[in-house]
């Protein structure tokens, strides 16, 4: 549906006069029913909410196009400015924040100087091209705006930003972030708690692994080969690990031996131990010592994640597995005060993990040093690496004090790779850097089953309504492709008396951690997200993933439904594929489903035998799936499922043959 076709949904006069039941406590419908009026906020929340206030005016529900950048909070909404649609773009625009910053002023990246501003009630500056659907859009004059990041051209040269991100590096007429992020409980049981393997779990075992590169150490099948030192033995037991997944089966002793590494996995098996284990068993090996107040902190280990909630995820994890030991970890992210960030980084950091916007103000700060750095991690690397990040991961790996790659470790994390972010990932790697494939490169895993329905753009609403009620209170991700729709279809589905929250890029950071926690216990069993949503997130018990629209490539789909099925967890992948948009996904749809043993649709089959495309060998990207790693001509490649048998001994069940 375009953007027009929403519009005109929106302002149907129906859907402004209905206040959804949970709604009522903080809003009451005007009198003509058409308006929200806001209770007024505590004194605790009222920094964040007056700069929303101020430029909201009404909000006007319903009217006109001012519904467009409302914020969707808790179920309750709340008035963001009143630019309304943006109709040039369907995109997932997750940074309108990113929009008004002032390129004319400045070209390139900024120094950070202005990183409290945030402006998400400052849109405006349309002057950037928004690229359709995440392709490459270079050579608009203009500039460019993928998926999740926004590219203009300033004084003659790229300024990147990510818009997940949240663009604080943004302008300086935007008002200041002042939300602090409430500090995460302290007590041992929250910090160990964790969800029970699936039943699947075991079935990792079968799973074929493909190392490349030279001299590549043996797998280790036991946490107790990792000889790890007791304190990271006691965190691992607590944190209910007995048996290593495959990515950790093979990545932990390539990262203690110091290797760089670049490992494809299937989402949610573990990748994050498999670096963070390894790294920590290095520092403890090496005899850290406990860092102290200073004004600059130079940590040995810094991770980058491209969205705020995954690299929160992730520092939990560090905290988890350094829990007894001086080793101290600490997390900073867009969206929530700079001051706030400066000041957990001053008291002692030694592994930081960090949003890329937010990690290159505070080093442009001087509050944080590189020449400490041992081992720098990309989770998400092929996001990392893509259009949106990758410029800022040049600039950090080319920063003063930066460690050359020969001096560094190098590690990168993904499940999926394509072929051009290979080839792009060799700049940050040493030239012997290994590659471990878990499986198909790009595969999906096979733990969710994925169902694709033929649904147009008009009967989405009402089957979505229908899967829902079937499902009941089970937890559901639904992802759509564009922020305004997140809450377009967040509301909906309150209206429908289906308890959803929703979480994406236009939202306040404090609402978007909120959303995530009340999906997280279960307040809300529904999260609309748009693909800030995508990545890495790691929710218990999240049953279904929706994709009301299909995501424009392969791989995000991969992603996205990869928050289910998690761990040997079962889940529910279903998609709406509609023949007027997505018939360019059909192909790799087609291979993603029979790569993971799913039933393929015979309709589906006939999209992408019509559509066929000579030399298609996987992915709608424009590029093609790589079968595993592009160096084509390494040696010293072996394959072996992860109780350690070569191929020649099992069956490889993986046809690679398309995929080159
Ligand atoms: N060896 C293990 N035993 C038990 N649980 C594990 C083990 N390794 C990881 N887990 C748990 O599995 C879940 C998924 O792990 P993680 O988030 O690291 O997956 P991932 O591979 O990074 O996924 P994604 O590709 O979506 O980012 C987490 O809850 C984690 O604690």
């Amino acid at each position: 549906m375009g953007d027009e076709d929403w519009e005109a949904e929106i302002i149907k006069p129906h859907m402004s006069s209905y206040v959804p039941v949970f709604e009522k406590e903080r809003y009451s419908s005007g009198a003509n029913g058409d308006t929200f009026n806001r209770t007024p906020p505590s004194s605790s929340d009222a920094g964040e909410s007056n700069k929303r206030e101020n430029t909201s005016a009404m909000g006007g529900f319903g009217v006109g196009k001012s519904f467009g950048n409302r914020g969707f909070s808790n179920n309750k909404f709340e008035e963001g400015d009143n630019s309304g649609f943006w109709r040039e773009s369907n995109n997932d625009c997750e940074d309108n924040r990113t929009r008004n910053r002032g390129f004319s002023k400045r070209g390139g990246y900024q120094d950070g100087n202005d990183s409290e501003a945030s402006g998400s009630s400052r849109r405006g500056g349309r002057g950037s091209f928004r690229g359709c659907r995440g392709g490459f859009g270079l050579g608009s004059p203009s500039g460019y705006r993928g998926l999740n990041e926004e590219v203009v051209t300033g004084s003659g040269k790229n300024s990147w930003k990510s818009e997940a991100e949240g663009g604080e590096s943004g302008d300086t007429q935007g008002p200041k972030v002042t939300y602090i992020p409430p500090p995460p409980p302290e007590d041992e049981d929250s910090i160990f708690a964790h969800y029970q393997t699936g039943i699947n779990f075991d079935k990792y075992d079968t799973i074929l692994v493909e190392v490349s590169g030279h001299d590549a150490p043996p797998a280790i099948l036991t946490f107790e080969e990792a000889n790890l030192c007791q304190t990271l033995n006691n965190n691992i037991s607590k944190a209910g690990y007995t048996k290593l997944t495959p990515v950790q089966k093979y990545s932990i002793p390539i990262i203690l031996a110091g290797r760089d590494l670049m490992a494809c996995a299937q989402t949610g098996s573990g990748k994050t131990a498999a670096f963070l284990l390894p790294i920590l068993a290095h520092m403890m090996r090496d005899g850290i010592t406990a860092s102290r107040f200073k004004e600059l902190q130079e940590p040995e280990c810094i991770i980058v994640a491209p969205t705020r909630e995954l690299i929160n995820q992730i520092y939990l994890e560090a905290r988890k597995f350094s829990f007894g030991t001086c080793v101290r970890a600490v997390v900073i992210y867009g969206g929530t005060q700079l001051g706030h960030s400066i000041r957990q980084i001053v008291q002692g950091c030694n592994i930081l993990c960090a949003t890329p916007g937010r990690l290159m103000d505070i080093i442009g700060k001087e509050k944080i040093g590189l020449r400490q750095v041992k081992h720098l991690v990309l989770d998400e690397a092929d996001r990392m690496l893509d259009m949106g990040f990758g410029p800022e991961m040049k600039k950090l790996i080319s920063c003063p004090g930066m460690p050359s790659k020969e001096q560094r470790q190098t590690l990168m994390f993904s499940a999926t790779f394509p072929e051009e972010i290979q080839r792009l990932a060799g700049e940050f790697l040493k030239s012997n850097y290994l590659f471990v494939a878990v499986g198909q490169v790009g595969g999906a895993c096979r733990d969710v089953q994925q169902t694709i329905l033929q649904v147009g753009q008009y009967s989405k609403r009402e089957k979505l309504v229908e899967i829902l009620r079937n499902i009941g209170d089970e937890r559901t991700m639904v992802f759509v492709e564009t922020k305004k729709k997140a809450d377009f279809i967040a509301t909906f589905l309150c209206q429908e008396k289906i308890s959803t929250t929703s979480i994406h890029g236009d939202r306040e950071q404090r609402e978007r951690e909120q959303a995530l926690g009340d999906f997280r216990c279960g307040k809300c069993p529904v999260l609309v997200a748009t693909s800030v949503a995508a990545r890495g997130l790691d929710i218990e018990n999240v049953q279904h993933v929706i994709n009301f629209d299909l995501p424009s490539t392969i791989d995000e789909y991969v992603h996205r439904i990869g928050r289910t099925g998690r761990c040997g967890n079962t889940g529910r992948a279903i998609s709406f594929f509609d023949p007027e948009s997505d018939n360019h996904l059909a192909q790799p749809l087609v291979k993603v489903l029979s790569d993971a043993q799913q039933d393929v649709p015979a309709w589906l089959e006939e999209i992408a035998f019509s559509t066929y495309v000579p030399g298609f060998s996987g992915s709608a990207r424009g590029n093609v799936f790589a079968s595993v790693d592009t160096r084509k001509n390494y040696q010293g490649k072996s394959t072996l499922n992860t109780a350690g048998f070569s191929s020649s001994q099992t069956p490889n069940p993986v046809d690679d043959e398309s995929w080159d």
